[in-house]
Parts: structure tokens; sequence; C-alpha cells
């Protein structure tokens, strides 16, 4: 007897590696009840940001980072956890786990809870938000995933009302920090005020020039959050005009000092770039200035610091040293040096 047909397969639905898949699917479900939810709604908020476009993308975070004055800008991560699998993968776990928030009550969202390390309580998240603005950072970011994180976007709203400023003076741009799937996530942080939002490249593939597409038409600047040369070629390629180049693998959840800053070279300078994930001292900050960033992502360093506006000054305070790259453009390569290697940064 001849075998039964293969099942169906929709080869459309990119799988993303390790990690990422679960955090995909989960987004991909969320997304589609509220696609549900809203079909039968043609006026509710979301349906009507989707409807019209922005009548511009203003651009804010990318002039807010670029600081032109040789110094590196800090964008300021708020989330109230750390997900327990990047501290398993760096060696971290030790039993001080909290039970994350994001109870799912209506039981409709898939698998139960995470669990992670608790970093602040956050009670009053405006509050926080203005105190890292007072600190001197340039942006804040607030990540989009109760689950993971313990910020909804209800938080992002909060933190976008607290930091408003004034039309002659604006307070900092805010970007949502979210693994974007569907346009709606989009549409949602253009709701709650935010002027960017991250897109995973790992998790949004065949989808990136897409969804990056929608950002702009809905008034938001994607920052596309790349982790391996192919990743940031593919980035550029669909044209995006800033990356977040962390030094955490999110499939693995490992800590890859380093990274970020190989990954840097060969952008072109006119790209705005950020680097981050799992920095702790103001050196690592400053190789990712030498080395021709625009900007860090600092979330744990800065919601566990008892110096907070010391620390900024320190990370921003230095000129970067340009001399290393201009040797790097001359043909030096200092990589292989084991000098560098042994001081590579440990968390
Ligand atoms: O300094 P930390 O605690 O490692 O966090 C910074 C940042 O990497 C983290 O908040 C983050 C992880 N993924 C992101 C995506 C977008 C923005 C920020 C993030």
């Amino acid at each position: 007897m001849a075998n039964p047909p293969a099942p169906a397969r929709n080869v459309s639905r990119w799988t993303p590696e390790g990690l990422l898949g679960p955090i995909v699917d989960e987004k991909r479900l969320e997304t589609e009840l509220l696609e549900g939810d809203l079909a039968h709604r043609p006026d509710h908020p979301l349906n009507l940001r989707l409807a019209f476009y922005a009548p511009s993308t203003p651009g804010r975070l990318g002039r807010a980072i670029r600081r032109g004055d040789g110094r590196l800008a800090v964008i300021g991560a708020l989330k109230r956890f750390t997900p327990a699998a990047y501290d398993d993968a760096r060696g971290l776990s030790d039993g001080r786990w909290s039970s994350a928030a994001g109870n799912m009550d209506d039981g409709r969202r898939g698998p139960p809870p995470q669990t992670g390390r608790l970093l602040s309580s956050l009670d009053d998240i405006g509050r926080d938000g203005r105190r890292l603005a007072a600190a001197g950072v340039s942006a804040l970011a607030v990540h989009v995933d109760e689950r993971r994180y313990g910020t909804d976007i209800s938080d992002l709203a909060a933190v976008v009302k607290a930091v408003a400023g004034t039309s002659a003076e604006p307070g900092p741009p805010v970007v949502a920090a979210d693994v974007v799937v569907h346009p709606l996530q989009i549409a949602a942080a253009a709701e709650a005020g935010a002027t960017a939002v991250t897109i995973v490249a790992g998790a949004a593939l065949p989808d990136l020039e897409s969804l990056l597409n929608t950002a702009t038409l809905l008034g938001l600047e994607g920052v596309v959050e790349a982790a391996s040369d192919l990743e940031v070629a593919y980035a550029l390629d669909v044209g995006a005009t800033a990356l977040y180049l962390t030094d955490v693998d999110r499939s693995t959840g490992r800590l890859r000092p380093g990274a970020g800053v190989a990954l840097r070279r060969g952008v072109p300078e006119w790209v705005t770039t950020i680097a981050g994930g799992g920095f702790t001292t103001a050196g690592d900050a400053w190789a990712a200035a030498d080395a021709g960033f625009d900007a860090v992502m600092l979330g744990e360093v800065l919601l566990r610091n008892r110096r907070l506006e010391g620390y900024v000054a320190e990370v921003t305070g230095r000129e970067r040293d340009v001399s290393r790259r201009f040797f790097e453009a001359m043909g030096y390569d200092g990589r292989d040096d084991p000098a560098a290697k042994a001081g590579a940064r440990r968390l």
C-alpha cells in the first residue's frame, strides 16, 4: 500500500531556533486571539491605527541617540524580571527565583508563566522612568512581555506618559522592546505612545521586511535585533536603519561577550547601532563606543544600581577612541591578540 500523503505544512511559517521558538509560538497565539477579538470592531483604536497610516515617521530615537559629540548614549531598559533561561545559560541559577508575574487567569494564553529573577518591583514605573531620564539616559526601553519580563503594554504607556515633557521640550523617546511577529503588536506600541519598536530578526525572519515597513507606516522607528552576521546582512538588505547587536544569543540564552562588537564591523556608518546585553562595567560600554556604536542598552546594571547618576556619567563621559577603528580600517585586526583575549569580559 502507498504511504499516506504527508500532512500539509505551511512552509511560509518560519520556525525560529531554540528558545525563540516557544516565544514566537506564544506571540502568534496571542496576536491571533487579539485579531479575532478585533475582527468585529473596525473602530477599535488598534484597527484604526492599522487603517490610517501616520503622516510621517519623525526619527526621534535616531536623533536622541546619535549624539554627534563623540559620546555614547544610554538606553535604559525597564523590566521587572530577567528570564530564568538567561540566568540558567549564564550559570547564575542559585535558587533565587521568584515566580514571575503574568498570571494568565483567563486560561487562554498557552503555557503557564515562566519563572524569572526579580530585578526591581518598579511599583511606580513612571517614576522609575523619570529617575533614569534625570540620571542622563537618552532613551528608555520597556519590555512588552509580561510572562518573561513582568512588564507589559500598560507599563510602556505609563512610562511614555510620565516622561512625555512638553512639545517644546519632549522627554526621552521610549522603545517598545518586544518580539514582534504581527502588525498588531506594532499598532499597540504606537497606541501606547512608543517612538520605536524592536524587531528580533531571528524571530521574524521572512516577515522582517514587511514588519519594518509596518513600523514606518505607523510612525515608529524599527530597531532590528540581530545576533549573527547573516541576520545583520539580511536586516540591512531589507532596509533596516537601526540595529541592536546584542551579546545575548536569544536562541540559546547564552551571553557571548564581544559578539556585538564583532557584528558591528562592516555595518555602514549611517546605520544607527546599539550594543548591549549583560553589560556590567563602564568598560563594556566604552568598548562598544570605540567600536563605533551610537548607544548601549543597559537593563539590570541600571535597575540595581545605587549610584545611578555617577554610573551613567561614567559611561557617557568618555569620548570614543577612534584610533583603534582607524587601524582596523587600515587592515590591522587585533582580534587574535592574546592580551585582548585575556582581558575579555566575564559576567
Ligand atoms: O543589561 P541587561 O539586563 O542584560 O538588559 C539589556 C537588554 O539587553 C535587555 O533588556 C533586552 C533583551 N532583549 C531586548 C530586546 C530589546 C530591548 C532590550 C532587550
